[in-house]
Order: C-alpha cells, then structure tokens, then sequence
C-alpha cells in the first residue's frame, strides 16, 4: 500500500548521540527525518491547533523562489485565513489524516495522496474534522505573473488518480505530473518523481530549477553537488538553482518523492 512520510515528531531520548547526518551547504541541504522533531516546529497566526515544521524559505538573496512546510493539524484545527500573502500560490498534498478544505466556496474532502492546488488570489480554508491528526505538506510561492497570460485554475486531484508518465528510455523512472507541463499560465511544479528499484538519474542533472524534494517512500543514494547522500522516507533535500543531482534508488520497494521546481519564466536581470 502506498505510504506517504511525515516528521515523526517525538523528543529524542536525552542519552543518544546527537546524529549528525544534516548537512547545510550554500548548494543544497539535507534535513533528515531524524531532525524533524517536537522543538524544532514553528505556530503560524491564524492556525489553531497547528505545529509546523518548515524546511525551507527564501533564505540568502540569491532569489530562492519558495517556502516548503510539512503542517500537523489535530483534530478540530486549521485555519479559515491560511495565507497571509495574496499573491501565494499553493500546493497542498495530504500525508495522512482527512482535509477539510473549502477552496473559492466549494468544499473539497481530501485523504492520502489527496493534491490541491491553490492559485493566488484564492479564498481558501482548511480544518481537521476527523478523530486523528491531519498531516499534510504545503509548497507556497509567490506568483510570477506575465502580460497576457492569466493566472493557472485552481484543482484537486490524487495522487492514485493519476498515471505516471515514464521518462525517456526506462520503465523504472516515471513522473506523476499534475499541472499541464504545456500550461506557461504554471510557474512551478509539484510533482511526485518515482523509482523503481534500481531505477536511477543517470547523470548529473544540472539545471536551473530550484528543488524541494521530501523522500514519500523508499531509499537511495542522491547526489547531492559532490557528495552522495542515503536517503530515506521523511528525508528533506533542498537544492539551489544549478545543484548537480543524480540518484539510485536501493532496496526492493519504489523510491518516491514529492518534487518542488520553478519553471517557465525568465531569470530577473539585475545590473
Ligand atoms: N531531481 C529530480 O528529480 N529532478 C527532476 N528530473 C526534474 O528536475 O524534474
């Protein structure tokens, strides 16, 4: 059965070791499932009963274009004013628990694998209405518009509703895509990239798409610039523009991951 990873949350026993298999570069970091726990989240005004643990933001002006958020609702929590900022777009993708969200007045009810995406501008609302804990991940960038082109619909799908496209020349790498690639109206992606075992990047992809990449399900070795890292479910990468990466998915199971990337838009010119 298809498994979505969240932070495990928790403390760590005050005897362990601390483990040191984060890393922080100015190319990429890794945030392991291991570093996700009970004192590291944040609260968010307007949320109740919310903890979050955001894993990325704009951080150095060198024009990192998203915010990465894995958000913990309990029971009877959310938010009816989410997003502070108008001009946000989102992503929402459910790990766990049961969404309650009201997107432009029509109410949607989203569970594992459950995908929403939010253009800016939108009227939206989440509230946990089940027993247990709502887990859900929550991409947001500021959107890129352009003269002439307006700005993507709204929509919510699954991910066990849709297929995923094969890449060129293998059958154990494919990409589940829910915005249109030809859709210029999109200026990021939130797609779900999978590995069969063996599966692999065969080369060092270098590009300029930024990445947030949280690991679903599955291990592998990624590279990340020039060092291979293992990772598993629950593990955080965030790369910069032009990061090398490659990677070869280890064990018997898929290799999943939820995969942020900017795209169609001119680079801003500075002097
Ligand atoms: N690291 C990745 O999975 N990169 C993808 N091939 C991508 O950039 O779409």
């Amino acid at each position: 059965m298809t498994h979505y990873a969240f932070p495990p949350g928790g403390l760590p026993e005050q005897d362990e070791d601390p483990v040191g298999t984060a890393i922080f570069t100015t190319a990429y970091a890794v945030l392991p499932a291991c570093t996700h726990r009970d004192i590291v989240t944040s609260l968010l005004p307007d949320w109740t009963d919310t903890r979050v643990w955001i894993l990325a933001r704009p951080l150095s002006g060198f024009a990192e274009t998203f915010a990465q958020y894995a958000v913990e609702v309990a029971p009877g929590g959310g938010s009816k004013r989410p997003e502070p900022d108008p001009d946000a777009q989102a992503v929402l993708f459910v790990a766990e628990g049961t969404m309650s969200l009201i997107l432009d007045g029509k109410h949607h009810s989203l569970t594992a694998g459950g995908y929403a995406y939010i253009p800016p501008h939108s009227a939206w609302q989440v509230h946990n209405p089940a027993d247990n804990p709502l887990k859900f991940h929550w991409v947001r960038k500021k959107y890129q518009s352009v003269a002439g082109l307006s700005r993507p619909d709204a929509f919510v799908t699954s991910d066990l509703e849709r297929t995923p496209t094969p890449m060129p020349n293998t059958d154990k790498w494919a990409t589940t895509r829910f915005a249109d690639p030809n859709d210029l109206r999109h200026d990021m992606h939130v797609n779900i990239v999978t590995f069969q075992p063996g599966g692999r990047i065969p080369f060092a992809e270098t590009h300029i798409m930024e990445h947030g990449l949280y690991v679903l399900e599955g291990e592998a070795d990624y590279l990340l610039n020039d060092q291979w890292v293992r990772v598993g479910p629950g593990d955080f990468m965030w790369l910069r523009a032009f990061c090398p990466q490659a990677c070869i998915a280890k064990g018997h199971t898929p290799f999943r991951y939820l995969l942020y990337k900017d795209v169609n838009r001119h680079p801003a010119l500075t002097l």
